[in-house]
């Protein structure tokens, strides 16, 4: 959720996912300050159609407050620019309904503007709370006491009730759905962000953890069968110590490539940390597995390669079927003795624990 320092710093650097906000914020905004401008226009036509010229003036200065909030929002200064709006929209429905009585229906724009307010979080909770609770209760103060009419047809009552209510329903279903759009975007976003890795875009290790701790569960309750395997790159050092940190990286992302387009489909891709990848295996005996995870581990070097770099890039697996009331931290400590002893035994190969 943005919060106002962000909101009020548009020339500081901002990430990538901050700026999409903030870009999608402005984009609300500037909506909202358009569809206020047109409106209020209209509405110095129909005042003047209904001989009503003080609200028609009035009408005047609410398009120019409406205008004046274009600016704040290029200037990223979204708070100014919902006080402004919310203090207009009160003011209008205020003057309006006083002189025209609720059965016009101006009370109504409070409604879109209190979910404005609240819906958006460009003011502090406090403020939002505030100023949308003061225009609800305005609304209701509004719609029970002010009983007055002028001197227009019944049916030019009628006429504009309809015409405010649509007008009032309208942008409070935009802004509702608005906010339904942001706070889904956001979430899947986050929750993306929150299960990869950054550099191999593989699942990341809490991922990892809550993945195996998930299928230990499963094969409690129904039995089904599943392997692991943890994966390390062989002498990974060398490739840092002569190529560089970078060139490091870009190893990294083709191994990571390589390993996981071998997988099938329901496999589970996992940087466990550094150089070490975890893979769990679902619905799959070991003895299944076996062949295919060796004719990955043979046919690495001939897939992976890098620039200026003439030694062959291999990893050693550790590969084991997760036993019955096999704990997670008990399968992963018998994995990694697996990978431990291809490491010992030199590499390049997998070794596995039945
Ligand atoms: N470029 C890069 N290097 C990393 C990253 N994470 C870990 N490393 C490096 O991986 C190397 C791991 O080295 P070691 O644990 O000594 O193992 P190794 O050289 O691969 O040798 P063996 O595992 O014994 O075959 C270290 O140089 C780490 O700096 C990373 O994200 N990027």
């Amino acid at each position: 959720m943005l919060d106002n320092s962000q909101l009020k710093q548009p020339t500081s650097y901002t990430s990538n996912h901050v700026f999409n906000s903030l870009q999608q914020t402005s984009y609300i905004f500037n909506i909202a300050s358009s569809t206020g401008a047109i409106a209020h226009c209209i509405f110095i036509f129909l005042f003047f159609y209904l001989e009503q010229t003080t609200l028609a003036w009035i009408n005047t200065l609410s398009v120019s407050a409406w205008l004046l909030t274009f600016w704040f929002n290029r200037i990223r200064r979204h708070d100014i620019s919902i006080f402004i709006m919310s203090v207009e929209v009160f003011g209008h429905a205020l003057f309006s309904t006083s002189i025209l009585g609720a059965d016009a229906g101006f009370q109504y724009y409070l409604w879109p503007m209190a979910l404005l307010i609240m819906a958006i979080p460009s003011l502090n909770i406090a403020w939002s709370s505030i100023l949308a609770f003061a225009h609800l209760t305005t609304f209701t103060l509004l719609s029970l006491f002010c009983r007055t009419h002028v001197d227009i047809s019944e049916s030019s009552y009628s006429t504009l009730f309809l015409l405010n209510l649509a007008g009032a329903s309208i942008p409070f279903l935009i802004t509702a759905a608005f906010s339904r759009s942001i706070y889904s975007r956001q979430y899947f976003l986050m929750a993306k962000l929150a299960e990869k890795d950054e550099l191999t875009q593989l699942f990341n290790r809490r991922f990892g953890l809550e993945a195996l701790n998930y299928y230990v569960n499963q094969k409690g309750k129904n039995g089904a069968p599943f392997c692991i395997s943890l994966v390390d790159v062989d002498f990974f050092k060398r490739v840092n110590d002569q190529l560089g940190h970078n060139k490091g990286d870009e190893a990294l992302i083709k191994i990571s490539n390589y390993l996981s387009q071998s997988m099938r489909e329901t496999d589970i891709s996992i940087r466990w940390g550094g150089e070490e990848f975890l893979f769990i295996f679902p619905n799959v005996e070991l003895n299944q597995i076996q062949q295919r995870i060796e004719k990955i581990c043979h046919d690495m070097p001939n897939h992976v390669v890098l620039e200026n770099w003439d030694n062959s890039i291999s990893c050693s697996f550790g590969l084991v079927q997760v036993k019955n009331n096999e704990s997670s931290e008990a399968a992963l400590q018998r994995v990694d003795t697996a990978l431990y002893q291809a490491k010992k035994n030199g590499r390049y190969q997998v070794v596995s624990d039945h």
